[in-house]
C-alpha cells in the first residue's frame, strides 16, 4: 500500500482568490525520493488533527511567508505583511501532535522554523541584519540561480549518517532562522556564520528533522538530498508497519 505523507498548504491570494497551494516540487521529491504519495492539507486549523490517523508522515514545506512573531513571544514584527496565520494556526498544532505519536516529520525551510516555534523556540526575523551573519536570502535571478548550492554547512549526529558526510553544500533562500532552539532539539547542522541549518527532534519518539535548506530542489542530482528523502521514506514505511502491527 502507498505511503501517504501530508503536506500542509499555504493560504495565498492568487488572482484575487484565496487559495491553498504549495510548490509541486515537494510532492515530486516525496514520490521520486521517498516513494510516498503526497496529500495536500488545507490550512484549516486544528480540525486537521483528525486526519493524522490517515497519514504515514508529515512534510512541512517552505514558503516566502514568515511565522508570526507573536507566536514566539515577540511583539516587534520586522516583516509586516509577510505572514500566513492560517498556515501557522494549522502547522504548529499539527506538528506537535504528529511528533507526539512518533510520526516521521521532515520540516524544510519555513518548516524548520515552524517546528522550532511549535516546540517553544524563537526565531531571528532578519538574519542578514545580524552582525557577522551571511545574507542567506536567494538574491535575484532565475529559479536555478536562486536554488543553487550556495554555501557549506557542517553536519553532525544522526544527520551526518543520513547525508553521508560532515560537510555538504546547500542552497539558501531564507531571511529568518532559529534563534533559541526549543528544548528537545539537537542542532545537527550549522553554517560557518553560526546560523542553525538543521535540527533533530531528540525528544520525539520518531524520525524527525528540520532543515533550513531545500533538499527537494536537488533530490535527483545531489546525493545528500536524495539520501534525506530516502531516509524519510524508510521512516514512514516503518511507522506505517508499526501502526499496522499495533492495530
Ligand atoms: N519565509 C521564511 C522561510 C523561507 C522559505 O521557506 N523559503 C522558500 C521560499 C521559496 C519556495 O519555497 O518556493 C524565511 O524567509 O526565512
Amino acid at each position: 500500500m502507498s505511503l501517504i505523507v501530508g503536506v500542509p498548504a499555504c493560504s495565498k491570494d492568487i488572482n484575487g482568490l484565496l487559495q491553498h497551494a504549495t510548490p509541486a516540487r515537494y510532492g515530486a521529491a516525496l514520490m521520486g525520493g521517498a516513494e510516498a504519495m503526497p496529500i495536500l492539507l488545507p490550512p484549516v486549523g486544528e480540525g486537521l488533527l483528525a486526519l493524522l490517523d490517515r497519514l504515514d508522515g508529515l512534510l512541512l514545506s517552505g514558503s516566502p511567508s514568515n511565522v508570526e512573531p507573536q507566536r514566539y513571544g515577540v511583539d516587534q514584527d520586522l516583516t509586516p505583511g509577510k505572514h500566513d496565520p492560517h498556515r501557522d494556526g494549522t502547522t504548529l498544532p499539527l506538528v506537535r501532535a504528529a511528533l507526539g505519536r512518533g510520526m516521521p516529520v521532515l520540516a524544510i525551510c519555513r518548516g524548520i522554523q515552524e517546528l522550532n516555534v511549535a516546540l517553544g523556540g524563537t526565531l531571528h526575523q532578519k538574519v542578514q541584519d545580524l552582525p557577522g551573519r551571511m545574507d542567506h536570502r536567494a538574491g535575484e535571478g532565475t529559479l536555478d540561480h536562486c536554488f543553487r548550492l550556495k554555501h557549506t554547512v557542517t553536519v553532525s549526529g544522526h544527520l551526518a549518517g543520513i547525508v553521508g558526510g560532515t560537510e555538504i553544500m546547500v542552497n539558501s533562500l531564507h531571511e529568518q532562522a532559529i534563534d533559541r532552539p526549543a528544548d528537545g532539539l539537537v542542532v545537527e547542522a550549522a553554517a560557518a556564520d553560526g546560523t542553525i541549518e538543521a535540527v533533530r527532534v531528540a525528544s520525539a519518539p520518531g524520525w524527525a528533522f528540520g532543515l533550513q535548506w531545500h533538499p527537494e530542489w536537488h533530490y535527483l542530482t545531489d546525493a545528500p538530498s536524495m539520501n534525506i528523502f530516502r531516509a524519510f521514506g524508510d521512516a514512514c514505511r516503518a511507522y506505517a508497519a508499526g501502526l499496522k502491527q499495533a492495530a
